[in-house]
């Protein structure tokens, strides 16, 4: 029996599922949060059983050793080498990676020196590879990279209004990322809505701790809002989002605190989003609490979220001429139903509406009103299945 492990290595998670190929049988799946921080812990599924560890976990190598233990300990697998396939998630593939790839020594490099295209996530995912790269050197180990999906955009939506030698001297240019997301929720859309994907255009809403939102037509994306890292776009759990790049260098001369460049992208990127402007928390879950109680500085950076999705989606309404779906995914886009009616009714001008009644937590298909132009979507990302299709098809 041949298995296959698909790892989604974050900045301070490690989600993974262990699949049967080419069944697409999930086996197990789990998630080690918080690497790295207090109070780490590790989640684990399988045959409807939950199981859940707290326990310290410093960095990605431990949490893949502890991962591998937990395969044998609940008898997932009988040896490490019954996992022929492994495949992971890198976020930053440059214009040097365009479809997923088998893991070279020097594929591996060159994911290293993408680092500074996605300075919170490759690094991260670098750890991850060398250290199933120790525990399975014989698996089939293949790199599946969040930029991808985003290889098709026209130069218009990729180049910066910038001087031309920034972009072919420097590479200086939009990636996009979440690609595989992007691309899963938008073929089962296709799917829901019975019709070729060939022939619709698309949004997609993937809002995670991460969020991005895409414009498809045909299948492939023509605009994204994520750039030349993740950092850009819509407001996000801890990073900034759109903003003037002014700012940067203004925040560097008035801030004592702050001494160089890198201390301000780390302040954009780690502490601020939905975090830097409640003070309480990046998570979604923790701010509609503190909404629902009436914390001014919440409900500030509730309406600035809910604000900062609907012009990108209005944007890209504008990029395609017209939509015929628009499609939520990820941690928030699957689970927070306020998020959903506050972005889809206040931008139902474009000829969309929520249907309250559809719209619940663990929703799939469509959740707009039956006369909405616009159909309205949820559909749960699957990262880690496109992963493993990926290892399959390299094999
Ligand atoms: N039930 C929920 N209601 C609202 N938000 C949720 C819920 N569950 C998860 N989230 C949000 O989803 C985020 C994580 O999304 P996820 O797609 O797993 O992100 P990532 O892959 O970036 O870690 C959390 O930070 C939280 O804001
Ligand atoms: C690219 C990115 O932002 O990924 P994540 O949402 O997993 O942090
Ligand atoms: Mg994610």
């Amino acid at each position: 029996m041949e298995k296959t492990l698909a790892v989604n290595a974050g900045s301070s998670s490690l989600k993974w599922q262990l699949y049967e190929m080419p069944e697409e049988t999930v086996i197990a799946k789990g998630i080690f949060e918080r690497i790295g921080l207090s109070g780490s812990i590790s989640t684990t599924k399988f045959n409807n059983e939950e199981h859940v560890r707290k326990q310290e976990i410093v960095d990605h190598r431990q949490a893949v050793l502890l991962l591998m233990d937990e395969l044998i300990h609940f008898q997932l697998i009988h040896e490490f080498r019954e996992i022929t396939g492994i495949g992971h998630r890198v976020v930053a593939g440059g214009e040097f990676f365009k479809d997923s790839t088998i893991i070279t020594p020097e594929v591996l490099a060159e994911i290293k020196n993408l680092s500074t295209l996605a300075p919170l996530h490759n690094p991260a995912n670098v750890l991850g590879i060398e250290a199933f790269q120790r525990l399975l050197p014989d698996a089939l180990a293949v790199a599946v990279f969040d930029t991808a999906f985003h290889s098709t955009l026209p130069e218009k939506a990729y180049r910066y209004p910038i001087p031309t030698k920034y972009y072919e001297d420097y590479s200086i240019r939009k990636y996009g990322a979440h690609g595989t997301s992007h691309m899963y929720v938008a073929q089962e859309a296709a799917k829901v809505l019975g019709k070729p994907l060939e022939e619709l255009k698309i949004i997609t809403a993937h809002i995670g701790n991460g969020a991005s939102i895409t414009a498809i037509e045909g299948g492939k994306s023509v605009d994204t809002s994520m750039g030349f890292t993740p950092l850009a776009g819509v407001m996000m759990g801890t990073r900034a989002g759109e903003m003037d790049a002014s700012v940067i260098p203004y925040m560097l001369e008035s801030d004592p605190s702050l001494r160089n460049a890198q201390d301000v992208i780390d302040i954009l990127n780690k502490e601020s989003g939905v975090l830097g402007v409640s003070e309480l928390s990046s998570d979604m879950r923790d701010l509609s609490e503190a909404v629902a109680k009436g914390n001014p500085k919440a409900i500030l950076a509730y309406e600035m979220y809910v604000d900062r999705l609907k012009k990108f989606i209005a944007q890209y309404f504008g990029v395609l001429n017209g939509a015929d779906a628009l499609i939520f995914t990820a941690g928030v886009g699957e689970n927070d139903t306020a998020v959903r009616t506050d972005v889809v009714n206040g931008l139902s001008w474009f000829g969309m509406e929520i249907d309250e009644s559809k719209n619940v937590r663990g929703a799939f298909g469509i959740i707009s009103k039956p006369e909405s132009k616009v159909k309205v979507l949820v559909v749960p990302t699957n990262e880690e299945l496109v992963i493993a299709r990926d290892v399959e098809a390299a094999k």
